[in-house]
């Protein structure tokens, strides 16, 4: 049967133990879905796996490493049998000039790296390794056997000043969504990204408190920050509906980010 909800889904969710990605797990879990939570080792990963229950479970996993993530489907096929559904969560930002003319100090270039390396090579490092289990499975009526779903930001169409690595790392996951959608197509995985725009995170917080109340300021409707279960909401809008592939979805309270 075509999928219709969670029940019964087994999912992998990286950057689970906070912000978008801990909102992801708690749905999934919710809706009765079970869930191996990745994040880095130093993460609240396990303290959330273990609120959660049974039902989820920590892997403590370094997107960028293949190591960490074939450890962590093969706790998916052991514990739970199958993998249904990726979703790539995992993310770190940076706000630096190209080039600081008060201070006379380029971008640092590792910095540049570092991002590009976590949030666009990290992405795809799980979705090369998590279709490899997910392929194994039955095909349902429609030939599909599952999804991957990935996260991008609006920052990928209007990066603001300092955004010229988050930019890059986002705009890399918008590019590459369709041509993995098509390098899956034969094997009915699916491939989508959500393209957020600006969520009440730890990783939002971190700017600069004037940029934030700035941009708070210029989201038409709704009138205030996102709620990350809204992002979750998303991701299962995706699960559950099987002609939405190769697509980038913004989800953003139609926020158009200035300069
Ligand atoms: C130092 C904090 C480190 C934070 C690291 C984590 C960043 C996480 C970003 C990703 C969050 C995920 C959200 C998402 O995906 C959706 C979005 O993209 S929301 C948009 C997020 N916006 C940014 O990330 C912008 C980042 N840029 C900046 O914070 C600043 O541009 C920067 C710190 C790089 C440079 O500021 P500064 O050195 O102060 O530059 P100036 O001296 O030229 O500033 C002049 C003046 O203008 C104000 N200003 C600078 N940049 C911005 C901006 N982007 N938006 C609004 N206002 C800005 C600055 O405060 C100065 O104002 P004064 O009145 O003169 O103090
Ligand atoms: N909060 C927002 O407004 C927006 C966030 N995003 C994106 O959404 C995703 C989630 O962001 P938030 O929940 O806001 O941030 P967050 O900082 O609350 O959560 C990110 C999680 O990723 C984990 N992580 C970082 N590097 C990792 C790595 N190398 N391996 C494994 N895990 C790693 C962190 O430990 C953390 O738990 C990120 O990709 C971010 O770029 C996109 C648009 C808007």
């Amino acid at each position: 049967m075509p999928i219709r909800n969670l029940k019964g889904l087994v999912g992998l969710v990286t950057g689970g133990a906070s912000g978008l990605g801990k909102a992801t797990v708690e749905r999934f879990v919710r809706q009765g879905a079970r869930v191996i939570l990745c994040d880095l080792e130093k993460s609240a990963g396990k303290d959330v796996a273990d609120n959660l229950g049974d039902n989820c479970i920590f892997s403590p996993t370094n997107v960028t490493s293949e190591a960490d993530v074939k450890k962590a489907l093969e706790i998916a096929k052991d514990k739970f049998g199958k993998l249904d559904v990726a979703v790539n969560c995992a993310g770190i930002g940076i706000a630096f000039k190209t080039y600081n003319f008060n201070k006379k100090l380029p971008h640092n270039l590792e910095d540049f790296a570092e991002v590009i390396t976590v949030n666009t090579v990290g992405s795809f490092n799980v979705i090369r390794l998590a279709v490899g289990l997910i392929g194994e499975n039955e095909p349902d009526a429609d030939g599909q056997r599952g999804v991957v779903i990935n996260t991008s930001s609006v920052a990928a169409f209007e990066g603001q000043m300092g955004q010229a690595a988050y930019s890059a790392s986002k705009g890399a996951i918008v590019g590459m969504t369709l041509p993995i959608a098509r390098d899956l197509a034969n094997q009915g995985i699916r491939c989508c990204t959500i393209a957020p725009g600006l969520f009440n995170t730890p990783l939002l917080a971190s700017l600069p408190e004037k940029v934030q109340t700035y941009l708070a300021s210029t989201i038409p409707f709704p009138k205030r920050l996102g709620d990350p279960d809204e992002y979750a909401h998303m991701v299962q809008t995706i699960v559950e509906n099987p002609y939405l592939n190769g697509e980038v979805i913004r989800v953003d309270g139609s926020i158009r980010m200035m300069a």
